[in-house]
């Protein structure tokens, strides 16, 4: 009988939200009556209780967390960590609060339209292989940009990356004691960098990650329909 490892997610969410333009970071921001951080950490609830869940933050809203918290009667137990000033420095301070053995997850806090189903996947094939990324194929045609213009790429070559990532601790444990380079926008390119194989598992278009004003809406529309 194969022993269940223990499952760990760190959800990133100490960005400050400059590109939506918003006087709050967006993670705070309310959908459907509740900031959009609180319908992330319900969805790794929902996929399964017993995940330890670590919620990062920015220095300066820890209080402020804990207060949203009260007010929207909000009892989800989750631990919280202060984040760092990149995206990397994040996710390294939410891996110092996870201690042993076990399947970790990285998860953006403005993704809170994950699927239980690409969650369990994505738990599922980091098992097996290692590590698990979420990805979905791309709806637009795309170019290459080039010293002088641009020209047309296969999309069919292409992946559009989302997040759950989830691997092993011992992997993203090594991959985020190296120091970081400006290439690595996700998990992904982190422990690639190692030279660890990245399996990808289908993710989902309504795994949107909140970025800019106009995904509010869109936002505002999932979470009416789900
Ligand atoms: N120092 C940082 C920067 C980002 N993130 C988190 O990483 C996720 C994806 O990042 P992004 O969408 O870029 O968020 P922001 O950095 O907040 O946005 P922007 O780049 O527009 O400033 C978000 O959940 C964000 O809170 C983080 O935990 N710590
Ligand atoms: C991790 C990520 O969400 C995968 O698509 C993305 O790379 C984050 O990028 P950002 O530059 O922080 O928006």
């Amino acid at each position: 009988m194969t022993q269940q490892l223990p499952e760990y997610a760190i959800i990133v969410a100490g960005g400050s939200g400059t590109r939506m333009q918003h006087d709050l970071p967006k993670q705070f921001i309310e959908v459907a009556g509740k900031p959009i951080l609180m319908h992330t950490i319900e969805r790794f609830y929902k996929y399964n209780s017993a995940v330890r869940l670590i919620v990062v933050l920015p220095q300066e809203q820890l209080t402020s967390w804990r207060e949203l918290c009260r007010k929207h009667s909000f009892k989800l137990f989750h631990m919280t960590v202060a984040g760092g000033t990149t995206r990397f420095g994040s996710v390294k301070n939410g891996l110092d609060a996870v201690m042993g053995d076990g399947l970790i997850a990285v998860h953006d806090g403005v993704r809170p339209f994950v699927d239980v189903e690409t969650i369990k996947g994505a738990y599922e094939a980091a098992a097996k292989y290692g590590s698990a990324v979420v990805a979905v194929p791309p709806k637009d045609s795309i170019r290459e940009l080039t010293g002088e213009g641009s020209r047309a790429v296969p999309r069919a070559k292409y992946k559009m990356v989302q997040t759950p990532q989830v691997f092993q601790a011992s992997i993203l444990r090594k991959a985020y004691e190296q120091s970081e380079q400006e290439y690595f926008t996700d998990d992904a390119s982190v422990v690639e960098s190692i030279g660890q194989p990245i399996t990808l598992v289908e993710g989902s278009y309504r795994n949107i990650k909140i970025t800019t004003p106009e995904d509010l809406i869109l936002a505002e529309a999932f979470a009416t329909t789900d």
